[in-house]
C-alpha cells in the first residue's frame, strides 16, 4: 500500500489502562490502514477497544506502543501544538452527541473550526455541503431550534467543511431515529463516492455498517475479522458467529 492510497495508517498499536491486577488491555497490537475514498465501519462488543482505536488514530490519545500516520504525517513526531493543528486540518469528528455550541447558529457552528484556526472558510465548499445535507433554510437557527437529525447534519457539515483527510465518526447515529440515521449515513456514503472523502465509523448497528465498503471486527483489543461489501444480514451473521467464539 503506498502513501498515496492511505489516508490513515496505524502499526502495532498497543494501549493499556491501569496497572497490575487492575490493568485493562484496550489495544493488543493493531495494524490497520484506512485507504482514501473508502468508508470503513468498525464493530465489536462493548469494551473491545473501538473508541480507544479511534482516539489513537485521530491523535486524541497516545498509544503506549505503535505508530500512527495521518496523510503521511507521523503523529509521534509532533508536539502538542502541531498535533492540535493537524487534528483541526486533517480530521473531521462526528460523535453520538452532536457537540454543537448552543449560543451559535448552525452556520457559525459549521465555520467554528476555521474561526478558531484564524482561517477563512471556503464558502463554495460549505455551500455545497449545506446543500447536499438539506440545511440551507436552517443556517440561522440555533441548536435548540433544530431536531436531533438536523443537529447531527450540522455536526456532519462541520466535520466535512475543512475537507479533512479522514472523518472519524463514533456511533454517529446512536441517538437518531431510523429515518434520520438513514439520511446521515446516505450522506456519509455520498461524501465518499462524490467528494472523495474517507470515513471511518464505529457502530453497533449492522444496518449502519452496511453503508460501508468494509467492516473491521474488533475483539479484546485486536482486529479479528474483516468483511468487504457488507450487508446488514452478513454483518449480523458475523457478529453472532464472533459472539459464539467469544463465549
Ligand atoms: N480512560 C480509561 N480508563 C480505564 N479504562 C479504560 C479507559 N478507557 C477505556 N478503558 C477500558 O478499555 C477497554 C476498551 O474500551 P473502549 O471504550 O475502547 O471500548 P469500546 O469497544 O469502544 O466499547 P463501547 O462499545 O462500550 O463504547 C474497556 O475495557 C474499557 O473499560
Amino acid at each position: 500500500m503506498t502513501e498515496e492510497t492511505a489516508a490513515v495508517r496505524a502499526s502495532g498499536l498497543k494501549k493499556r489502562y491501569g496497572s497490575g491486577d487492575a490493568a485493562v488491555i484496550a489495544l493488543a497490537g493493531v495494524d490497520v490502514t484506512f485507504r482514501r475514498q473508502r468508508f470503513t465501519a468498525i464493530m465489536g462488543p462493548s469494551g473491545s477497544g473501538k473508541s480507544t482505536l479511534m482516539h489513537c488514530v485521530a491523535g486524541l490519545d497516545k498509544p503506549d506502543e505503535g505508530e500512527v500516520w495521518i496523510g503521511g504525517t507521523r503523529l509521534a513526531g509532533l508536539n502538542d501544538d502541531q498535533l492540535t493543528d493537524l487534528r483541526r486540518e486533517k480530521v473531521g469528528f462526528l460523535f453520538q452527541t452532536y457537540n454543537l455550541l448552543p449560543t451559535l447558529t448552525a452556520l457559525e457552528n459549521i465555520t467554528l473550526p476555521f474561526d478558531l484556526a484564524g482561517k477563512k472558510a471556503d464558502m463554495r465548499v460549505i455551500d455545497a455541503i449545506v446543500d447536499a445535507l438539506g440545511l440551507g433554510d436552517r443556517l440561522d437557527h440555533r441548536p435548540t431550534q433544530l431536531s436531533g437529525g438536523q443537529q447531527q447534519r450540522v455536526a456532519c457539515a462541520r466535520a466535512l467543511a475543512a475537507e479533512p483527510e479522514v472523518v472519524i465518526a463514533d456511533e454517529p447515529t446512536g441517538a437518531l431515529d431510523s429515518n434520520s440515521s438513514d439520511e446521515l449515513l446516505g450522506y456519509l456514503r455520498r461524501s465518499v463516492d462524490e467528494m472523495g472523502q474517507t470515513v471511518v465509523m464505529v457502530t453497533h448497528e449492522p444496518s449502519a455498517a452496511a453503508y460501508a465498503d468494509r467492516v473491521l471486527f474488533l475483539a479484546d483489543g485486536s482486529i479479528v475479522d474483516e468483511m468487504p461489501a457488507p450487508t446488514a444480514d452478513s454483518v449480523l451473521d458475523q457478529m453472532k458467529a464472533l459472539e459464539k467464539v467469544g463465549r
